[in-house]
């Protein structure tokens, strides 16, 4: 099955990072993710992450860091996530694709119905906190 490139945020803001809850129009339906989208032909990893979350939250972020990539197959696709740690640049956040978004703590990171690719970004966050959310944000 061929894989399809998904690139995500993890933006960080006064020591949490953003969660998205997919809305009723989409795929995975429900569960929570990381804000982002797939690639387009000839596009950059880090260009597709900055217009996607344009698209869905109306925010400009900046990429900080490079997370490690997932790839998993749910049933009826196989898919690539490649996450990027992010700062929140400028605009207010809107909800334009998704159901509702929240502030998430170290200790609330497992407390989500994450989708299934999600997870191992979501341990990769939980084993490096002070390192990766506490101690790269821009001030
Ligand atoms: N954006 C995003 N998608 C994820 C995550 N985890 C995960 O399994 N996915 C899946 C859900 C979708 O099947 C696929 C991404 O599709 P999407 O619907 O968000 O991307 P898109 O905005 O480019 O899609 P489209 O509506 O333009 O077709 O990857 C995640 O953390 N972020």
């Amino acid at each position: 099955m061929k894989s399809i490139s998904v690139t995500c945020a993890i933006i960080i803001h006064q020591g949490k990072i953003l969660a998205a809850r997919r809305s009723q129009t989409m795929d995975l339906s429900g569960k929570w993710e990381f804000p982002g989208g797939k690639m387009e032909e000839d596009e950059e990893a880090e260009d597709c992450l900055i217009r996607e979350i344009l698209e869905e939250l109306g925010i400009t972020i900046i990429s900080l860091k490079a997370l490690t990539p997932v790839n998993y197959s749910y049933p009826t696709k196989t898919i690539r996530l490649i996450p990027f740690l992010c700062s929140w640049e400028s605009g207010e956040i809107s909800l334009l694709e998704h159901e509702q978004v929240c502030w998430l703590e170290k200790k609330d990171l497992f407390s989500l119905d994450w989708a299934e690719a999600d997870l191992p970004i979501v341990h990769e966050l939980q084993e490096n906190w002070v390192k990766l959310v506490g101690q790269t944000e821009r001030n």
